[in-house]
């Protein structure tokens, strides 16, 4: 399935570390019955062995999969192939670009993280085929996430990327400042606590959705 900006719309990003003891495949499925269009694995700090990370990631990969939603593995090229990923999410920290879109091929999605102009300039550079730009607002689900940039980075990235990569924005996004983040020019917006914390994930990810939709239609 090649990639489309429009699945950038509600990006969900998750490990079993932020499903607070619910189970991740529920939270997942009830995730997509609520409309998300992206889907990041992104075990980080939880107490699994990388076997149980594999075990959860592929079944978590299936239940995308039914759902033509693609699914993208967060930092680790060696667990994107593992589980035959659509693609891989890096950051500035992470290994460089170049390499994961070497590695993964030219039909995998490749993200990258970027805080300001010249590494979104570096990332159009190594093939990149979306970015994510944050952390936008406070986030409690990354502890060195840093200080909040606003949606105004996305604006100012925006101006400067002349290729027109898609932007996803991220951190600390909810339903209150969604729109926010898409009139700023944002393709969508990612994800972590607004669904995975959410009493109902599946109401939450449609009230994100009826905001993004919203948003849209008032920008066209
Ligand atoms: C869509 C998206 N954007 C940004 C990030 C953050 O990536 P990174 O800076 O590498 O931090 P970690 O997520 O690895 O802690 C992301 N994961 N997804
Ligand atoms: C992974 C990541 N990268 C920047 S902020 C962040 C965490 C986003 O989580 P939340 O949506 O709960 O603020
Ligand atoms: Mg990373």
């Amino acid at each position: 399935m090649p990639f489309s900006p429009s699945q950038l719309r509600l990006y969900m990003i998750m490990g079993s570390q932020d499903c607070n003891g619910r189970d991740p495949v529920w939270v997942l499925k009830e995730a997509i019955a609520g409309g998300i269009t992206l889907f990041q694995f992104r075990e980080k700090g939880s107490t699994l062995t990388m076997s149980e990370t594999v075990f959860l990631g592929k079944r978590l990969k299936e239940i995308c999969q039914r759902s033509s939603i693609p699914f993208i593995v967060n930092d680790r090229v060696d667990l994107a192939m593992v589980l035959g990923a659509d693609g891989i999410h890096v950051g500035q920290e992470d290994l460089p670009a170049v390499q994961v879109r070497r590695l993964m091929g030219t039909e995998a999605i490749v993200g990258v993280s970027c805080e300001n102009e010249s590494e979104a300039d570096k990332a159009i550079q190594a093939g990149a085929d979306y970015i994510g730009v944050g952390a936008l607002f406070s986030t409690r689900s990354k502890a060195d996430a840093g200080d909040p940039i606003g949606p105004e980075t996305i604006s100012h990235i925006r101006r400067s990327n002349e290729q027109g990569l898609p932007i996803v924005g991220i951190g600390g996004i909810n339903a209150a400042n969604a729109g926010s983040v898409i009139a700023a020019g944002a393709a969508g917006i990612a994800v972590i606590s607004a669904i995975t914390a959410a009493e109902s994930p599946r109401r939450s990810a449609m009230k994100l959705r009826q905001v993004i939709e919203e948003q849209n239609h008032t920008i066209v």
